[in-house]
């Protein structure tokens, strides 16, 4: 039996307070403990984007004879790019649009019923993130690890079973794109799956394992003193990301700033993940991104995070490694780097680097 993202915690609970979630749509101002300031983070304020500013992440269309290419170029450049074109029917991402909705219109009471425990990954409640930050994040979560019936039943006494099936089916299909898109990143840097010996091992996807995070950011008051979703990387090897048509989510750039990605319609967002800097040497950014919030319309999105079976070694590919270094980082588990990320939060990747002599 693979180890599985669900234990991942179990070493290691969290305090975090998920019954005082308050009902948003009876605020009709934001409470001091949602007022952020660069004192909460300090990139809170970081030069935002003009709205008229014209780079972004690129759209890659997945048709596209040269889309390895395109895919590696914003893998180093961006850590993050959209996909058109990339098979997934835009009926299945209005039913999880569907479910996202419900979920997160039932009463606060319901949702409570299927509460993430101290040590658990899947239910409904702030993301884990939250406990790293003075102030409360403008938003809810609902996390998915294995099979929803359980809680789905709590939510749904009547019509779990429907809800259940679109979960699986948009898990299926996202798995198969996402190595997809991995190989391809891959390949473009001239790793086949000859140079990764875990993936050689199976070739039906089953070293991989995945969650999924329903987010749910209220109409809010005040949004520009709000935040959605604090900064922070995924931890995954990809994340594909749907996001309803409401702004939100930024991105990171050194040189830029906060970078709005604008909604595309049947398009998703996918984002490097930490696993993927690390197998790729850091020649791949896992992107540093956030969610901000709007007054006038509710903002969703579903992350699907990929990563491998949780006791599976990911170390940086001996082909990137230049003979005369050692590898960037050590090798790591993905319930290792987990339970890392759990206490050191945005340390976490800088705790696995190994150190090179000068
Ligand atoms: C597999 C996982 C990645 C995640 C932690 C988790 O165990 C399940 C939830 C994921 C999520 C989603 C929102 C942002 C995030 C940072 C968080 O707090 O929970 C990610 C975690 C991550 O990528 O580290
Ligand atoms: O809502 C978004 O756009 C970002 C969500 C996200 O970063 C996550 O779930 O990890
Ligand atoms: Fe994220």
């Amino acid at each position: 039996m693979p180890a599985m993202l669900t234990d991942v915690f179990r070493g290691h609970p969290i305090h975090l307070p998920h019954s005082h979630q308050p009902d948003f749509t009876s605020l009709r101002e934001l409470p001091d403990s949602y007022s952020w300031t660069p004192k909460d983070d300090i990139l809170f304020a970081a030069a935002p984007s003009p709205p008229t500013a014209v780079e972004t992440i690129p759209l890659i269309d997945l048709d596209h004879p040269d889309a390895a290419n395109q895919i590696g170029h914003a893998c180093r450049t961006w850590g993050a790019f959209q996909i058109a074109n990339h098979g997934v029917p835009l009926s299945l991402l209005q039913d999880v649009e569907f479910l996202t909705e419900s979920l997160f219109g039932l009463p606060v009471k319901r949702k409570l019923k299927a509460a993430r425990s101290e040590t658990g990954v899947s239910g409904y409640g702030v993301a884990r993130i939250a406990s790293f930050f003075n102030k409360q994040m403008w938003s809810e979560g609902f996390t998915i690890t294995g099979s929803p019936l359980n809680d789905f039943r709590k939510l749904w006494p009547q019509d779990h079973l429907n809800y259940c099936d679109i979960v699986e089916e948009y898990e299926e299909r996202m798995k198969k794109l996402a190595s997809k898109l991995m190989w391809l990143a891959l390949n473009s840097l001239g790793v086949t799956e000859e140079d990764v010996e875990w993936a050689r091992l199976t070739s039906d996807l089953s070293w991989a394992q995945a969650a999924l995070q329903l987010n749910h950011y209220p109409v809010c008051p005040e949004p520009d003193r709000a935040m959605g979703l604090a900064a922070h990387t995924d931890s995954t090897l990809l994340t594909i990301l749907y996001q309803n048509n409401t702004a939100g989510l930024q991105v990171f750039r050194d040189d830029l700033g906060w970078i709005t990605v604008p909604p595309v319609p049947g398009s998703l967002v996918v984002n490097v993940g930490d696993l993927f800097h690390i197998l790729s040497n850091g020649l791949f950014k896992s992107v540093l991104h956030r969610a901000r919030v709007n007054q006038t319309r509710a903002r969703l999105s579903v992350a699907f995070l990929w990563g491998p079976q949780s006791d599976i070694k990911i170390s940086p590919v001996p082909k990137l490694v230049s003979p005369l270094e050692s590898p960037l980082y050590r090798s790591v588990t993905w319930r290792e780097y987990l339970q890392t990320k759990a206490t050191h939060f945005n340390k976490a990747l800088s705790m696995i680097r190994n150190h090179r002599e000068e």
